[in-house]
């Protein structure tokens, strides 16, 4: 499965390169690859291009499925993120095999103004749960175009009921009007991925450091 170009923004800018499929590389504490996944039109690129260039187009590529790399500070700690803008086919709000296993995480978004959206995602969220087997995964829920207050088809409060059900974060954000939200939401999956990451360390330590030290001591 072809990916589009890989771009290279924010600190780090540099020259872009094609990459013709998504290869998995373990990432350090220090990098978090992200994909942002929902249904056709919800948002999808607004959202990352929004939290990489701080800007809202409008119009997007809807033909490309586009990796963006960017750096910047979480929480006082350099941070490298990979973002994914996947690209909805078939309804599969771009939740392909190649993209669950490349993320260390995910943006699960629908629009309020569109309930379909919102039931594909609940549909696309069991699909991310069965192929991580059922392990806790570092995800948030955004609902957006909360500008779009007069055409709202989902409430606050099953966005919100939902995202609890996961036990993850929820955020209402307007791609067009609001950077801050959009900014938080990224931030709050790159602090879940950190803290997914620093207990899985922890886990295998303790089961291989063990088996390591009996092994030297037999
Ligand atoms: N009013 C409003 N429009 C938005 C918002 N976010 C995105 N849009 C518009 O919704 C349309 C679809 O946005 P995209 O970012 O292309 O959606 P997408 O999910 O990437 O779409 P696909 O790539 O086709 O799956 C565009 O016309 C955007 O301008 C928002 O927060 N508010």
């Amino acid at each position: 499965m072809s990916v589009g170009p890989e771009r290279t923004l924010g600190e780090n800018a540099g020259g872009s390169t094609i990459k013709p499929y998504l290869k998995r590389k373990k990432s350090s504490l220090g990098e978090t690859k992200i994909a942002v996944l929902g249904a056709e039109g919800v948002g999808k690129s607004a959202l990352s291009v929004r939290f990489i260039t701080k800007r809202f187009i409008g119009e997007y590529d809807q033909t490309a499925e586009n990796k963006y790399k960017y750096s910047t500070v979480v929480d006082g700690e350099q941070m490298a993120f990979e973002v994914l803008d996947t690209r909805s086919l078939n309804e599969d709000c771009g939740a392909r095999e190649d993209v669950l296993r490349w993320a260390d995480g995910y943006v699960l978004v629908y629009s309020v103004i569109c309930r379909k959206s919102f039931l594909m995602l609940q549909e696309t969220q069991k699909k991310v749960e069965e192929f991580r087997k059922g392990a806790s995964i570092p995800i948030v829920v955004l609902g957006n175009k909360s500008d779009l207050a007069h055409m709202r088809q989902v409430t606050h409060e099953e966005g919100r009921t939902f995202a609890e059900s996961l036990g993850c974060p929820f955020i209402e954000v307007s791609a067009s009007e609001d950077v801050t939200n959009v900014t938080e939401a990224f931030h709050s999956l790159c602090r879940e991925i950190v803290d997914f990451k620093r207990r899985s360390r922890s886990f295998f330590d303790r089961v291989f450091g063990a088996f390591g030290k009996e092994k030297v001591s037999s």
